[in-house]
């Protein structure tokens, strides 16, 4: 059976990065993606954006919707403090297992819990099941019809709290219009807008971030 894009991204971290260096597999994944197959990690660029947001906040738990092959969860967790903790929900089971991978491999494996599922299934059990108090940052990449749906679900999980931090990928391309609309008109968020460019091209992207005022 033909290998999926997926599997050679992680084939080709496993014979080219440094075990449990995960700047080392960002850096390869950056290289695949870039020179033999375009694939939906938020990149370097973005994820400059991604990593100086992450560093403001310092965020003891964080969340992230879209796993994909776990770049910007090998991104993220690099960054974490001692004891915090990301956790990444991934609704493709390929993807999942592609992830879990990855995780392991960068060596981030004790901070990242990999949550298989539906976001929408998923962030009403943070609470109970995964004994969560608050989320101080949460990163959405996932699908782009379900940010803004997503975003009143942590709010109605009372999952926010004053201060907390969402940075969403993709605002421009493909584009998650209803979500920036709802954000930059609730007086519940205070939006950050952050142009760039779409993961390994040149086409326009952005990053949108939005505070939680309580
Ligand atoms: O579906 C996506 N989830 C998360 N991030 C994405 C992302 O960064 C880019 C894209 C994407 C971009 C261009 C294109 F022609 C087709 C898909 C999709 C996702
Ligand atoms: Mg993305």
């Amino acid at each position: 059976m033909n290998q999926s894009k997926e599997q050679r991204i992680l084939n080709f971290v496993l014979q080219n990065a440094v075990r449990g260096d995960p700047c080392s597999v960002v850096d390869t994944i950056d290289k695949y993606c870039s020179q033999k197959e375009w694939a939906m990690n938020v990149g370097n660029e973005k994820g400059e954006i991604l990593d100086k947001t992450v560093e403001e906040v310092n965020p003891s738990v964080a969340l992230e919707l879209g796993t994909y092959c776990g770049y910007s969860a090998v991104r993220i967790s690099r960054l974490l403090k001692a004891g915090a903790r990301l956790l990444t929900v991934e609704f493709n089971p390929e993807f999942a297992a592609i992830a879990k991978q990855m995780i392991e491999f960068a060596g981030v494996q004790d901070k990242v819990k990999l949550l298989e599922g539906p976001s929408e299934e998923i962030i009403p059990q943070l609470k109970k099941k995964y004994e969560v108090d608050t989320l101080d940052f949460v990163f959405l990449d996932h699908w782009k019809d379900r940010y803004r749906p997503d975003t009143i679900l942590l709010q109605e999980c009372n999952l926010l709290r004053k201060g907390s931090v969402l940075l969403a990928d993709n605002v421009i391309f493909p584009g998650a219009p209803d979500f920036l609309d709802y954000v930059r008109k609730s007086p519940h968020f205070q939006c950050t807008y952050y142009p760039s460019h779409l993961e390994y091209m040149q086409v326009e992207d952005a990053m949108e971030k939005a505070v939680f005022l309580g």
